[in-house]
């Protein structure tokens, strides 16, 4: 019917939360700059940068705990926070989940999910198991949380917090207290149950791995300020500069100088359309992206067009990672190391003469920060 699709393209096209140039200054310094971003209902966006970038600050922000010195926040499309709106935290409809996700212990699970809900609320017995269903926890719903795993606490505090069903949920390393293998599977377990729920989510997180698991937008953040978005696959691959690409993985990295949009390395000619003459770029590639090729009696590989020339360097030493196995080279043309990962057991010995090549699909070039052209 003409209306109900109408009010379902809006949902589609209207973002749960839209922030707009968001500041917040600490002691005269700006700790968070200029932050924009904008969540639809179901959708997972992760704020990914290392320890003190402004990650958490933002997310006091969004739920109202602290005051930004400029910006909008609206949720819906009503304003929240403007010059002239400050809607206190409680009535944002915002949930929160934070690492220290304390549960009360004296409550039983099914009483601390029904917290999270007014006490006249219609049906809230129902909405509790429901929740409790969707988290897997109904059969532990009488139980106290001391006797719970943390997994299981993990579980509960999800369902407290969703109860209200809250529009918007923020996380804040939500996962960091748990372990490793226990923390995938929860992981998967809570983008499952928030997507269901339809909640526009945004997760802070300082791990990269945890942000290419759960994210459909990653927000790539430094020095205050959001550097990259995008989805994962383009993050990873399209990074914005080195340091956003040394962010996700270990890189290699060659230096060169720039002649005629060329740059002339010992794995070849780069082209590098754009920069000027003598300045100098970063090359990097991954260590997944590195080509091995044998050494034949002091030569290597034919250069082709997709890996360019080869470079010969000996093993330093090589380890086996259970998935992988990580090759360190001594490169013959400088002495400094490169890394190969290897997805197989390679585990040649140190001293053994090999050459490398750089695929020139998997690799970025930057110019290399404080650089300058040389003048004439
Ligand atoms: N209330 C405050 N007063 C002064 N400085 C603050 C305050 N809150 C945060 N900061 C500073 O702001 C910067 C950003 O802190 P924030 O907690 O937002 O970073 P983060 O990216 O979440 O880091 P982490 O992952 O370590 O929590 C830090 O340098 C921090 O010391």
């Amino acid at each position: 019917m003409p209306e109900d699709f109408g009010r379902k393209w809006q949902d589609t096209v209207q973002p749960r939360l839209e922030i707009q140039g968001l500041m917040r200054r600490f002691g005269g310094r700006e700790v968070v700059s200029d932050v924009s971003l904008s969540i639809a209902a179901g959708q997972v966006s992760c704020l990914l940068g290392p320890s003190g970038c402004g990650k958490s600050t933002t997310l006091r922000l969004i739920a109202g705990v602290d005051m930004p010195d400029q910006g909008v926040i609206r949720v819906d499309g009503r304003p929240i926070v403007d010059a002239r709106t400050r809607v206190p935290p409680e009535e944002r409809g915002i949930g929160l989940m934070f690492q220290d996700f304390a549960l009360f212990p004296h409550l039983t699970v099914s009483q601390n999910v029904a917290f999270g809900l007014p006490r006249h609320a219609p049906d809230r017995q129902g909405r509790v198991a429901e929740l409790l269903e969707r988290v897997g926890m109904t059969r532990h719903a009488d139980k106290h949380p001391h006797e719970l795993s943390g997994g299981e606490q993990q579980r509960v505090a999800l369902a407290r917090a969703l109860a209200p069903r809250p529009g918007i949920m923020l996380m804040d390393e939500p996962f960091s207290g748990l372990d490793d293998r226990l923390r995938d599977d929860i992981r998967d377990e809570t983008l499952a149950v928030l997507k269901a729920e339809g909640t526009a989510v945004l997760l802070v997180t300082h791990e990269p791995s945890e942000a290419m698991r759960m994210a459909d937008e990653i927000l790539l953040m430094r020095d205050g300020r959001i550097v990259q978005s995008g989805a994962p696959y383009t993050i990873y691959n399209n990074p914005v500069d080195l340091r956003a690409a040394a962010f996700f993985s270990d890189l290699n990295v060659i230096r060169g100088r720039v002649q005629g949009a060329l740059t002339e390395t010992p794995f070849g000619p780069f082209l590098v359309p754009g920069v000027p003459d003598g300045a100098e770029v970063d090359i990097a590639i991954r260590p997944q992206h590195l080509a091995i090729d044998f050494d034949r009696a002091g030569k290597g590989p034919r250069s082709t067009p997709t890996h360019g020339e080869a470079a010969r360097g000996v093993v330093e030493r090589a380890r086996f990672m259970g998935s992988e196995s990580l090759v360190e080279f001594r490169m013959d043309f400088d002495g400094s190391i490169l890394k190969a990962h290897v997805p197989w057991v390679f585990l040649p010995k140190p001293g053994t003469p090999l050459w490398l090549m750089f695929r020139r699909d998997r690799c970025f070039v930057f110019p290399h920060v404080g650089s300058q052209p040389k003048v004439a």
